[in-house]
């Protein structure tokens, strides 16, 4: 399966900002391994469609569990999808954390998403407190159960410890592993052999220097960078670095 390099600009990048990143990765990037995706501030995905080289995602950061209607502010799944988006983020730990969002509410999300033909990329993992009390398995899949709720095997897992975003605390690829072995058990008993399709990622302080070795677990298709995917730089040597 091929790595995806899902790129979470967060609240970062004006549209004058994301054509220059664009047009930078354009003139630098050589095709492969690793598919990339750059999930952006919606204001910026047009500039994004015009300015990225041929092969390169995007996404939103967030979507609407509704269609359409009187819900000032928010972006829907379709409206995503008509500025050419692949991918929708649902229940980022910042979401889930300063937007109260519950695992109920992601699932609305991503089955919105997959109306209109949106690939959403489901967030899921513990804090350090959970990882603390050695329940941050039990706490994961019970988060996954609960986000994938109607949800169909067309999706990509992330597997984020809430305590390795930002913070330049990276878990180990082992950490990495035992979770996403974990999720990829549970989607085989909920989705049966589709299972082996969806790509499980690992986000949380992903740099050029470690990518390689959190990628080559069995269990592991790719990562959701937030700080690193800043810099073309840096998205050019994760990129590299898959090329083992
Ligand atoms: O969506 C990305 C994650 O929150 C990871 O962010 P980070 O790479 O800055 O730790």
């Amino acid at each position: 399966m091929q790595n995806l390099l899902a790129l979470n600009w967060k609240m970062n990048k004006t549209p004058t900002e994301a054509r220059a990143w664009a047009q930078e990765l354009a003139g630098k990037l050589s095709p492969g391994p690793a598919e990339l995706a750059v999930m952006a501030p919606a204001i910026t995905l047009s500039t994004l469609a015009a300015n990225l080289p041929a092969g390169v995602a995007f996404g939103g950061q967030d979507v609407s569990a509704h269609e359409a209607g009187a819900y000032t502010g928010e972006i829907s799944a379709a409206m995503l999808k008509d500025v050419g988006a692949t991918y929708a983020v649902v229940g980022h730990s910042e979401r889930r954390e300063y937007h109260g969002e519950t695992d109920a509410a992601v699932a609305a999300k991503a089955k919105q998403a997959q109306l209109s033909g949106l690939i959403p990329i489901v967030c899921v993992g513990e804090g350090l407190d959970v990882r603390e009390r050695g329940e941050h398995v039990a706490y994961t899949l019970a988060q996954l159960d609960g986000s994938l709720s109607g949800v169909g095997p067309d999706v990509v897992i992330a597997y984020e410890p809430v305590w390795a975003i930002g913070t330049g605390k990276t878990a180990t690829a082992d950490d990495a592993e035992e979770l996403a072995a974990a999720i990829r058990e549970a989607l085989t008993t909920r989705y049966g052999s589709d299972a082996d399709e969806i790509r499980v990622l690992y986000g949380g302080s992903v740099k050029p220097d470690n990518i390689a070795s959190i990628c080559a677990k069995p269990n592991v298709n790719g990562a959701l960078v937030g700080g690193a995917s800043l810099k073309v730089a840096d998205v050019l040597g994760m990129n590299d670095a898959l090329k083992g």
